[in-house]
């Protein structure tokens, strides 16, 4: 057993603060009777995985003085092509957990903007700070060393336990999750328990399923593949920016993770990606890929495929379908996923923890587990116009700038590169959604049909042939079935109306009921 634990916390759990503040609610665990092992649990909450929600969850109930114990498969630093650029949203998010400084010290770089490529034509949108301090902008770094610095501030906490070992079960009694069972590294099975496990085991759950409702795992989606290669010795045609290249058949991303190295990462459409092994994907990079990329990256990128550590990674998307349970909840992308085009994962999985953070801090007994229960129903509907915007967003846009043989898609794709190149609030909007710094549902919505509207009116202007007025329709009716399945499949009432929802209690309104 490896156990983490420091003395350099600043709360201890049960200190005063935390007392005055858990009183107001505790009268209703009164009557609630508890199996044995929870009631005499020396655990609050268990986490499982010390990932990006993991580590934060873990540092964020600490700091509220919970007793959290945090399970971890594998403590030594992840190499990842996933998770390296947190948008300026979840920036902002970090500062509220007070994890911001979990980006200092790992050669992280700031970025403000994205490039975007179409055609040999290049255009640049920046993030709109202009209302933030000047640290707010997005970060990009290597992921493995920014959930080392997570791990070690959560571990920093006395009342954080982060042991390695690998949660093989939940354990539950009569409908309500009591606890885990896992290995140890020495391959002892151990059991632990609290009122409250929390799911952070990442995009290949193995508890989802036990978590969520019946059909998850045919909601599942996999429309790409990355693959990975890391350009040194080379600039980005614009610093501190990502670029996303327009590219046929699908997009191409270049974001700096380091002062030295630049993250590349080519889509490939389906579930299968070209053989490393036989060198098929050497060819394909170099024939399909590499006409396509700015030339200041050329030789840069033609230097890190023949080095060949070429990486690929699975591209899932799936919409949230929790299935209440007392005594657990799924979090991160064991609980949702989105294509990571946008690099929103980790801005939702932050701005999910501030959420939860609020409406725990109240509750004082956890071991009122129909109560807690309320919140957790509570916290699936308050999430939703911001994790749901985000999630659209990024599903709506990988299909806008895959290319097609379709004129009305290719007409689409072109009024979309345009539109966000016009200024103002064209460009601001999207990008305000995209970057987290405010994803709202209906700024969404307008947007994406003003773009389907601005290919329209070039179609038909100055002259409409019968040709560009199909196209026209066309192009509406594709825009129409690319956003509303992916707004049905978030659930459209709890993304644009969550206050009608019978589950919306926002903090204020649990202390009170
Ligand atoms: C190719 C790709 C690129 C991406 N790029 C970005 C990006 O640029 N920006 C962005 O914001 N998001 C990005 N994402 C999404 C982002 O990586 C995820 O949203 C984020 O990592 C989710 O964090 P998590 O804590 O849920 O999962 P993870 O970070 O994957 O952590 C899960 C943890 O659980 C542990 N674990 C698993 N099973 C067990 C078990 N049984 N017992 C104990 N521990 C266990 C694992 O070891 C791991 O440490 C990308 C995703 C992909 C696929």
């Amino acid at each position: 057993v490896l156990f983490l634990q420091s003395s350099r916390g600043k709360k201890k759990s049960g200190d005063v603060s935390m007392k005055i503040q858990r009183n107001e609610c505790s009268k209703r665990s009164e009557n609630v009777t508890l199996p044995a092992e929870v009631a005499g649990s020396t655990t609050d909450i268990i986490i499982v995985g010390a990932g990006v929600a993991g580590s934060a969850l873990a540092y964020t109930l600490a700091m509220d003085g919970r007793r959290v114990h945090v399970i971890e498969r594998d403590l030594t630093e992840p190499d990842r092509i996933v998770g390296e650029l947190l948008q300026p949203g979840g920036y902002l998010k970090l500062i509220e957990l007070g994890l911001e400084d979990c980006v200092n010290t790992i050669d992280a770089q700031q970025v403000y903007g994205y490039a975007l490529y179409k055609d040999g034509k290049s255009n640049k949108v920046s993030y709109p700070l202009e209302n933030f301090n000047s640290d707010v902008a997005g970060r990009s770094f290597h992921n493995g060393r920014f959930i080392q610095r997570m791990r070690e501030k959560a571990a920093s906490q006395s009342n954080v336990r982060l042991e390695q070992g690998t949660v093989t079960s939940l354990i539950e009694e009569k409908g309500i999750i009591k606890g885990v069972t896992y290995k140890t590294k020495t391959g002892q099975e151990l059991t632990t328990y609290a009122p409250l496990t929390v799911v952070c085991d990442g995009c290949c759950s193995n508890f989802r399923r036990s978590l969520s409702k019946p059909n998850v795992s045919i909601l599942v989606e996999i429309p790409s593949c990355f693959v990975g290669l890391i350009l040194e010795n080379c600039e980005l045609p614009y610093k501190n920016h990502g670029h996303v290249i327009l590219a046929d058949p699908s997009p191409i991303l270049f974001y700096p993770i380091s002062s030295t190295e630049i993250r590349c990462l080519v889509d490939v459409p389906g579930q299968k990606v070209p053989s490393v092994n036989n060198g098929e994907m050497t060819n394909y990079l170099k024939t399909v890929v590499a006409p396509q990329i700015p030339r200041e990256l050329f030789s840069a990128f033609m230097s890190a495929i023949d080095k060949g550590n070429i990486r690929t990674m699975t591209n899932r998307s799936m919409p949230a379908a929790p299935s209440p349970t007392p005594g657990a909840l799924l979090l991160g992308d064991s609980f949702n996923m989105r294509h990571p085009l946008t690099g929103g994962g980790m801005t939702v999985a932050l701005s999910d923890i501030v959420i939860i953070r609020d409406l725990l801090r109240p509750l004082g007994d956890l071991n009122d587990a129909p109560a807690l229960c309320k919140y957790l129903k509570s916290f699936y509907t308050l999430r939703k116009p911001v994790a749901s915007t985000i999630n659209t967003l990024a599903g709506a846009l990988y299909k806008v700038f895959c290319a097609s043989p379709d004129p009305s898609r290719n007409e689409l794709r072109q009024a979309c590169f345009d539109y966000l190149s016009l200024g103002g609030g064209f460009t601001n909007g999207p990008i305000a959604i995209l970057s987290g710094l405010n994803p709202r549902p209906l700024s969404l919505i307008s947007h994406f049909f003003a773009v389907a509207i601005y290919g329209v009116g070039r179609l038909l202007l100055p002259f409409p042939s019968p040709k560009r007025m199909l196209i026209g329709a066309r192009l509406i009716l594709d825009a129409s079935s690319i956003i509303f399945p992916i707004m049905k499949a978030e659930g459209v009432r709890e993304m644009l109306f969550p206050a009608t929802m019978p589950t919306h209690y926002t903090v204020q309104d649990l202390c009170l009921s």
